[in-house]
This record gives C-alpha cells, structure tokens and sequence, in this order.
C-alpha cells in the first residue's frame, strides 16, 4: 500500500489499536502523527517512533489523511479548532461512531473526500473488523486507500447504504465488548468453582480462539451444526445451554444490539 502522510485527532483506544496495528503490519512511523492534549497518551506513541503534537491545524494541514477519532461529544470542537484548514485535497477519515458524513460536511465544509470507518480493537492484532461507508462522490483513489489501511490491520466490508453503519457499530465497533463480557462472566463462574482466575483465563481464551477458528476454517459448517457436533444429547454441554435457552439467550442478544443500534441513531441526531 501507499504510505500516505496520516495525522490522527485523538490518541485513544481505537487509536492505539489502529497505529500500534498499523506499526506491526511495517507502516512507517514516521508517517503517522497523533494529536491528543493527553500528555501520557501521546508518550505511548512517541515511544515507538510516532510523531506526536497538541497542535492539530498545524499537524492537520501537514498531513495527507486525516483520522478523526475524537469521542462523538468532542466532535464538534475538535471540527472547530480545524476551521482554517483546507481540506479539498485531503482523505477525511472519520471512525466516530454516529457522526453522519452530512454532520461532518457541516462542520468542516472543505472536505469533500469523506470515509467512514467502524472499526474494532482487535486491529491491534492485525484481527480488526471494520465496516466502511463513502458518499458516492468520493474519489476512488481515497476509497482504495482508506480499505487499505484498516486491511492492513483486519477484514474490512463496504455498505452501501450509510443508514447500515449503526447496524455495523453493532457488528464490528462494539461486539468484541459483548465477547469479553461472556469472558468475563465465565472466569467469574469458574473462580466460584474453584479454579484460579489464570486458570480460568487459559481455558477462556483458548478454547475461544478455538472456537473462533474453527468458525474461519470450516465455514462449510453453520453455527448451528458447531453447536450441535459439541452437543451430546443428555449430556453435560446440553444441559449448560438448556439454562441459557431457559434465560432466553438469543432474546437477549437481539435486545442488546437493538439497543446498540438505537443509541447509535440517539447519538446521531446529539452530536
Ligand atoms: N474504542 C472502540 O472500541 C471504538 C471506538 N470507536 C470510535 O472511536 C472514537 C474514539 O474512541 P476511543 O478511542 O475509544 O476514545 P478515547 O476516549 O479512548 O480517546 C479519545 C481521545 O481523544 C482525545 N481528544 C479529545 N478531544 C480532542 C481534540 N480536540 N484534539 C485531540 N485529541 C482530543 C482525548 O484526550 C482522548 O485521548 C469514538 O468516536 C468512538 O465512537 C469506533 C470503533 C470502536
Ligand atoms: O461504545 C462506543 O460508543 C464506541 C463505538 C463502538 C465501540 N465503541
């Protein structure tokens, strides 16, 4: 891929993730500039040879692409302090979750090449999954970068509609949460059950990593079949998913990311 000049506005998590991902997969540090005000924040970066700066017009206006990723609440003023600069031949990436490509038009009205991007912290491992929206007039070659960069650090996957990005922050943003939340509740379990909280943690994450791979490689088998080949009818696993079945599982599911869907459309019409 191109190594574009990339300025980041904020130097959070998903931040982090995206560069620390980025550097692995042989981006050039040199590169990549993260502005943040949080000085401890910015230190992560200048360690590993990022350039770092709390001057966003300056950075911004050096820079070929830029990566909004600032919380939905600081979108505004972080647009604001960026008034000044001339964006007409710049990539505008945006990552925040809710903020609409018409919304970011208004607040910086010479960016004319807008993507959005939801991705996910599993970037940081080069296992990101990102869903990506471009309004119809952005240039190919932007559209073509801005799949490369977050593929170099995951899967990416385009919608059409920019409607489908709250349906995406469910699927990618936010549902690695909902996977280390049922970790979380099985090494809480185990512990009463008397392994310690290591232990616990070894047979969480490897049989998760098992399950997930073989999801990837055997996708000749659903979900369903999975399940059932490591279900014994009266057995031990039937009897663990009767009681989720039982607290209705799949009920719940939906309910959440119904619920991820709607606050990601609140927040829209907020921010
Ligand atoms: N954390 C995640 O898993 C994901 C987050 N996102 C989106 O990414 C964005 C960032 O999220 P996180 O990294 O989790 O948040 P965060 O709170 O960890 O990071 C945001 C950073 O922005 C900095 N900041 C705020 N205003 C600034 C300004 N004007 N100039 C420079 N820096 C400024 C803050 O100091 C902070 O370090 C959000 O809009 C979120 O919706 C999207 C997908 C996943
Ligand atoms: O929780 C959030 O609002 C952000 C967007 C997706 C993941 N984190």
């Amino acid at each position: 891929m191109q190594h574009k000049s990339i300025c980041f506005i904020g130097g959070g998590n998903m931040t982090q993730a995206i560069v620390f991902g980025l550097l692995k997969q042989g981006y050039p540090a040199a590169h990549i500039t993260v502005c943040d005000h949080n000085e401890t924040k910015l230190a992560l970066f200048a360690e590993r040879g990022v350039q770092i700066s709390t001057n966003n017009e300056q950075s911004v206006k050096q820079a070929e692409v830029v990566v909004l990723a600032v919380k939905p609440q600081a979108a505004e003023a972080a647009c604001a302090a960026l008034s000044a600069v001339d964006f007409s031949d710049k990539l505008l990436i945006s990552i925040m979750a809710a903020i609409s490509s018409q919304r970011l038009t208004a607040l910086l009205p010479s960016a004319h090449n807008i993507v959005r991007v939801m991705p996910n912290t599993p970037a940081l491992v080069s296992e990101g999954m990102a869903g990506l929206f471009a309004p119809t007039n952005v240039v190919a070659e932007f559209k073509q970068f801005a799949q490369e960069l977050l593929s170099a650090v995951g899967k990416t996957c385009w919608v059409e509609q920019e409607s489908d990005m709250h349906v995406v922050t469910a699927a990618s943003g936010s549902s690695p949460a909902y996977f280390f939340l049922f970790m979380e509740a099985m090494q809480q379990a185990l512990s009463n059950m008397g392994l310690t909280e290591q232990q616990a943690r070894e047979f969480i994450q490897q049989s998760a990593l098992g399950a997930a791979k073989m999801v990837v490689e055997k996708p000749q088998f659903s979900f369903t079949t999975l399940r059932e080949n490591v279900t014994s009818k009266g057995g031990t696993t039937a009897a663990a998913l009767a009681i989720f079945e039982q607290h209705q599982l799949a009920s719940t599911v939906e309910q959440a990311m119904q619920a991820c869907v709607a606050r990601s459309q609140e927040m829209e019409k907020l921010f």
